[in-house]
Parts: C-alpha cells; sequence; structure tokens
C-alpha cells in the first residue's frame, strides 16, 4: 500500500493488498448513464467478503492499539544483527519483560493479535530455526515504532494509533450513529465535574461531548497524556505538509518564488510560524514576512522563537484577529493553514471579507486545508480528507470544504477562486484565491 503522505493523487483504492475486483479492469472506473451513477460490478463472493471486512475494520485498529501499548512493536524494532529482529511470541513477551519487569502479558491475547496483524501488513510471520512462529515489522510496522524516550516523536506513527483509538475518543465514534438520527442520547456524562456542562446537552451537541461529557477541547486541556498524542499526530501530519507545501508552492504558476519575489505574506493563524519562516528560509527574496494568531499563542511564539534563536530571524509576530482587519498587516499574500476549517460559514465570510480589507489589489489568500472533491470523485476510493472531515464532526468542528464552497464563500468577499493545487501530503491542498 503507498504511503499516504507521499500519495501525489490523495486517494488510494480501499480494496488493499488482498481485494482482488478480478472481473472489472480498473476499479476507480465509475460509469455515468443517464444520470445513473453504475459502480463497477464485482462478483457477489467477492462483495461478501468486502463486507465482512469493512464491518470488521475495528478490529485491527484495536489489536493494533494492544500490540502499540503492550510494547511488542518496539521490541520487534530492536536491533538485531543489523536487521530488524524477527521474534517468537515468547520472546516477545521475554523482552518486554526485560525492558519493564513489572509488565504483564497475556500471551494467548497477543498471539492472536499479532496474527491479525500479520493479516493487516503491519508484521509478517515467518518460522525460525525452532521451527516456531516468528514475527517481524513491515514497512508499515517500522513507522509505529517508538524510539525509547521519544515517545510523541515525529519519526513514529504511533501517536495516529495511541489517539485515534483511545477511549474517549474511540465512545465518540459510539455516540455517531444516534447523532446522526438526530437522537438526544443521554451523555456519560463521567468526566463532566460541573452541573453546567450536564445542563448543556441537546440534540446539537456533537458525539465527543454526548460520549464524555465534556467538550473535546477541554478533554484535551485537561488531560496531558491524551493531549501529548493528539499533539503527536499534529506535528507529524505538520512536518510532512511543510515540505509538501513549498514544493507545491515551488513548482505552481502562482505561487513560485519568482511570482511571491518582494511581496508581503501574513501567515493568519500561523502558529509559532514554522511554516512562514520555512517559506521565507527556502525562497529568500519573498518580500516581508508576518505570523499573525491570538495574543496567548503569539506570547508562547515568541518566547519559543527567542530560546530557539531562529525563526525570529525571518517573520514578525503580530497578535492580531482574523475577523478585524486593522490588526491584518496590509500584505499581497494571506496564508492560513488549519484555520477556517474550525469556523462556520458565517465566521469564514468576516475573515474573508477582513483578509479582503488588508489585501492589495490583486492579492492573494491561500486557503491551507484538505480540498473535498466534489461528485464522482469520491466512489469506491479511500479519500483521507473525506475521513477527516467526519472525525472533525466527531469532536464539533466545522469541517472541510469543497472547490465549489470554496468558491461560493469567495465570491460572496470578493475574490476568486483561481485553483485548488494538491500537494503530496493528504491533509492540505492549497485552495488559490484572487481578490478582485
Ligand atoms: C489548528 S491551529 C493551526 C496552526 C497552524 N496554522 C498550523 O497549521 O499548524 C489554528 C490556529 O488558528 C488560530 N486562531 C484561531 N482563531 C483565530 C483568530 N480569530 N485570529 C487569528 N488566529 C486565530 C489559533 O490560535 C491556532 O494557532
Amino acid at each position: 500500500m503507498s504511503h499516504p503522505w507521499r500519495n501525489g493523487t490523495q486517494v488510494l483504492s480501499i480494496a488493499g493488498d488482498n481485494s482482488d475486483y478480478s472481473d472489472c479492469n480498473d476499479s476507480t472506473d465509475v460509469l455515468l448513464t443517464n444520470n445513473i451513477i453504475e459502480h463497477p460490478q464485482v462478483s457477489q463472493s467477492q462483495a461478501e467478503l468486502d463486507v465482512i471486512k469493512l464491518a470488521q475494520s475495528h478490529f485491527t485498529s484495536q489489536a493494533l492499539l494492544a500490540a502499540i501499548r503492550v510494547g511488542a512493536l518496539d521490541v520487534l524494532a530492536a536491533s538485531h544483527d543489523g536487521d530488524m529482529a524477527s521474534m517468537s511470541v515468547d520472546e516477545i513477551i521475554a523482552k518486554i519483560q526485560t525492558r519493564d519487569s513489572a509488565a504483564v502479558v497475556n500471551r494467548d491475547a497477543l498471539f492472536r493479535c499479532l496474527r491479525l496483524l500479520c493479516t493487516s501488513g503491519v508484521i509478517k510471520e515467518t518460522i525460525n530455526c525452532a521451527y516456531e512462529t516468528a514475527y517481524s515489522l513491515t514497512q508499515m510496522g517500522r513507522l509505529l515504532h517508538q524510539r525509547p524516550g521519544r515517545k510523541g516523536d515525529t519519526s513514529s506513527m504511533a501517536s495516529f494509533v495511541l489517539h485515534w483509538s483511545e477511549i474517549p475518543l474511540w465512545n465518540a465514534w459510539s455516540e455517531l450513529p444516534d447523532y446522526v438520527a438526530g437522537k438526544c442520547s443521554s451523555p456519560v456524562n463521567h468526566m463532566a465535574d460541573d452541573d453546567a456542562s450536564r445542563k448543556s446537552f441537546d440534540g446539537d451537541v456533537p458525539p465527543f461531548d454526548r460520549a464524555n461529557g465534556i467538550s473535546a477541547s477541554d478533554y484535551y486541556k485537561k488531560n496531558q497524556a491524551s493531549c501529548t498524542h493528539r499533539n503527536a499526530v499534529a506535528r507529524y501530519a505538520s512536518s510532512k505538509e511543510i515540505t509538501s507545501i513549498l514544493s507545491a508552492m515551488q513548482s505552481s504558476s502562482a505561487l513560485n518564488e519568482s511570482k511571491i519575489a518582494e511581496k508581503t505574506v501574513v501567515d493568519v493563524g500561523g502558529g509559532y510560524g514554522c511554516l512562514i519562516h520555512a517559506i521565507k528560509t527556502s525562497m529568500p527574496t519573498v518580500g516581508r514576512c508576518y505570523c499573525l494568531d491570538l495574543p496567548g499563542v503569539i506570547d508562547d511564539a515568541i518566547l519559543i522563537n527567542d530560546s530557539s534563536n531562529d525563526h525570529k530571524i525571518t517573520a514578525t509576530f503580530v497578535q492580531g484577529n482574523m475577523f478585524d482587519p486593522s490588526t491584518i498587516p496590509p500584505c499581497d499574500i494571506i496564508i492560513t493553514k488549519h484555520v477556517l476549517c474550525d469556523f462556520s460559514d458565517e465566521d469564514v465570510l468576516r475573515a474573508l471579507r477582513a483578509f479582503h480589507e488588508s489585501l492589495s489589489h490583486g492579492g492573494k489568500l491561500v486557503i491551507m486545508d484538505a480540498v473535498l472533491p466534489n461528485g464522482s470523485d469520491l466512489n469506491s476510493k479511500w479519500n483521507a480528507a473525506i475521513s477527516f472531515d467526519v472525525l472533525l464532526m466527531l469532536t464539533g468542528r466545522r469541517g472541510e470544504r469543497s472547490r465549489l464552497e470554496w468558491s461560493n464563500l469567495g465570491q460572496r468577499a470578493g475574490f476568486v477562486l483561481e485553483d485548488v493545487l494538491p500537494t503530496s501530503s493528504v491533509t492540505v491542498d492549497l485552495a488559490i484565491l484572487s481578490r478582485i
């Protein structure tokens, strides 16, 4: 399976390695006849197998969580004569207990979970010289290895599993059917710590809040360990995004270095300034660069950048508010990454109008969110942006928008959507709007 961050087309066949739609040439083909969408035909038995596989996807994600939590993947990643180790279940357990003498491992349960993970390509089984089944990590498995003392580091994707399969988020998925059915379910409320939060429940409460009695943002503020995993996911994605954004900009006719030379650029909601710093560093002829964010974030950003003695050289930090044009420096280009997806259409319109006031005539707004495909692009393909959009809904955030939605919103605020450039990162596209 392709590595998602490296997949330029941003769509992968959901069929995976084992499924074989043998009686159609291309599983992505969709025929449009008289406005009726016909999906490629597959045999009844293949379709049945696919339904079973789909309905049990969570079996694997929980087995994966178990293997990561118990440390089995880390043990397997331990170097062994320069190669990745291949170990029997008993050897894995012995290693886990060498690392942590108090560790208790259910041998039978681990064995069965490892076997399941072999079927999904995370580990592979072989026979060792003692004629026992031995396990080793595949390329996917190696991505899930956490280096000792570096939990949450940006080279490991274990945080994706630890964050997405953690109980509060897991329970939120269980609330989804009632949420879709418009039912007002009674919240579990075991995490709510005051009456006010209990009373706030109504039919519009997102699934996370229903399941946990607390909003996702409050939950992650209060639970440091959960927040660490969530931040690690964001850091991993961000580290891939910046490289892919730079490469998409450099190869685009609208945003390459010659087009943005001497232009003033503001990163709205720019956080700690990593993206604007990377732009200025890789395209040094760009004009003045600003990182604008809310006052508390900018205070932290200045502290962090002062201590790292790095970002402050290339960008000016500005305390501002995207809804208030008087706080946005006059500029030629506004970029904004993963900010507008949190806001309603009404709020986005207010922000776009403020951007319009701050931009020079013909200036550009580059919205860096995942842009959802319109229409039939979705059929029978896995699409990360579509999945992330449902995750955003689960936690009460507005969600991703399609090309058409950006075009319509932009038009109402005095912009025309020029282009949407994909990047090699599935979490971000560049929607380029021109101020008219
Ligand atoms: C999800 S973070 C994205 C940060 C950064 N752009 C990135 O991609 O890593 C959203 C950012 O928007 C900022 N933000 C939220 N409301 C804002 C507002 N009204 N004006 C400016 N920034 C805002 C937040 O403080 C936060 O830094």
